[in-house]
């Protein structure tokens, strides 16, 4: 394929001036002139998630106090299903609360509740550390062997044919594995890598957290078991915010294993033994966390008003305007790209593999871009179209290009 054209700066104001998503920046507070470029790790904060949060202390907390619980009980299911609408996931297998390593630790137990005769675990290679632990830290209270799945090359998604190979035996009970990888951005096909491990008697439990937000989802369509995932990256909900739980509704009978009440039956009938619910209510453990629900809801609420599918496009857009950038400008100073060619096989953010990443990263903060380093030797350049603009995006490829040639 003959190389795209090097976008200039003029190019990336004018698809700045022609996006129609631009107006949403200034819902966030604090960006003014800057460039943020890690709503991958943490999203901005909505100016409506200021205010909802400054009445909820007010007016709720402060003014109903425990009356507030009225409205504060379902929020886990009720924001759960939002979240779902966006996620492709119908009503009622969707909850919020717990942080992803938690909520990872109880679908794990869960789908691993429904194959009593697996030996092993599998988990895709390089996942994000929390992953690797729970997987080890269940496959050992288990007494499972752990799989590790190979990546298509080093930089690429788990992918169907290395799954199907890893679980050929029918040994594996759950493959975990992130739908976006959190280092290269590469992004996996939900729906073959679903079938794949259902064909070999296995589960999938996907981690969505660099996905959920940042490109559009199929939950249901595509054949996926269960899922996790933050908030506080490309939905906004700020730092510690709670996490997704995602049940199919046909694997209702998988329970995770923490008993709470909040999981319970007629929950204030105060029973002494355990009689869990029998839809995504199971999931839920003890007293949610209202603060970051509600900070969830808005995060959500944003991305409906903007729409998945400009949210999609402009996201595209983005991606390949910050990808053509640095293949010609970066490419000839012995940067490589990590992020995968194919637009549907990567997530929103950018890797760059050099071995001055650290160092880049610094002399990009000393320009006023933010953008990110994981060791070794990646920079990452995430384009969360709510807020990042084209030129935030144009601007950082160029800092690179003018330290490296410095
Ligand atoms: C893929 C992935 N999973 C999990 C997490 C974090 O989980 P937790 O919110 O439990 O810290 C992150 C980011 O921190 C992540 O990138
Ligand atoms: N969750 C984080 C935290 O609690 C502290 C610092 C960073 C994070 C992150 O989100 C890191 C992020 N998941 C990553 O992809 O590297």
């Amino acid at each position: 394929m003959p190389a795209a054209p090097a976008p200039t700066r003029a190019d990336a104001e004018a698809l700045d001036r022609a996006d129609p998503l631009a107006r949403f920046r200034d819902r966030f507070v604090g960006l003014d002139g800057s460039a943020y470029l890690m709503g991958n790790s943490l999203g901005p904060l909505p100016a409506a998630t200021e205010d909802r949060l400054a009445a909820f202390t007010r007016e709720g907390w402060g003014g109903r106090r425990v009356e507030g619980w009225e409205e504060w009980l379902d929020l886990p299911t009720r924001v759960g299903d939002r979240v779902g609408r966006l996620v492709g996931a119908g009503p009622g297998q969707v909850v919020v609360g717990d942080s992803t390593t938690v909520q990872l630790h109880k679908l794990l137990h869960a789908g691993l509740s429904g194959r009593p005769d697996a030996r092993a675990v599998a988990v895709a290679d390089d996942e994000f550390p929390t992953d690797r632990y729970v997987v080890d830290g269940v496959a050992a209270d288990r007494d499972l062997e752990v799989r590790v799945v190979p990546l298509d090359g080093c930089d690429g998604p788990v992918a169907a044919d290395a799954v199907a190979r890893t679980c050929a035996d029918g040994a594996v009970g759950v493959v975990v594995a992130s739908l976006v990888r959190y280092r290269t951005g590469a992004r996996a096909d939900m729906a073959a890598v679903s079938a794949a491990a259902h064909a070999a008697g296995a589960l999938v439990l996907w981690d969505l957290s660099h996905a959920v937000g940042a490109v559009p989802l199929a939950l249901d369509a595509d054949g996926a078991d269960l899922a996790v995932g933050c908030t506080y990256k490309y939905l906004n909900a700020g730092p510690g915010a709670p996490a997704l739980a995602y049940r199919a509704r046909r694997h209702a009978h998988l329970h995770q294993p923490i008993h709470g009440w909040f999981g319970q039956v007629d929950q204030f009938a105060m029973d002494a033994t355990y009689a869990p619910q029998p839809d995504a209510r199971q999931l839920l453990v003890g007293t949610p966390p209202v603060a970051g629900l509600l900070a969830v809801d808005e995060g959500v609420a944003l991305h409906e008003e903007a729409g998945v599918d400009a949210l999609a496009e402009v996201g595209r857009a983005q991606m390949r305007m910050v990808w053509d950038a640095a293949t010609a400008a970066l490419l000839p100073l012995g940067v490589a790209l990590a992020t995968p060619a194919d637009p549907a096989r990567r997530g929103q953010h950018l890797a760059l593999r050099h071995p001055d990443a650290r160092a880049l990263v610094d002399a990009l903060a000393d320009d006023g871009v933010v953008a990110d380093h994981r060791a070794p030797d990646i920079v990452r350049l995430a384009a969360a179209p709510l807020h990042t603009r084209f030129v935030d995006l144009w601007d950082a490829v160029e800092g690179i290009r003018r330290h490296l040639a410095a």
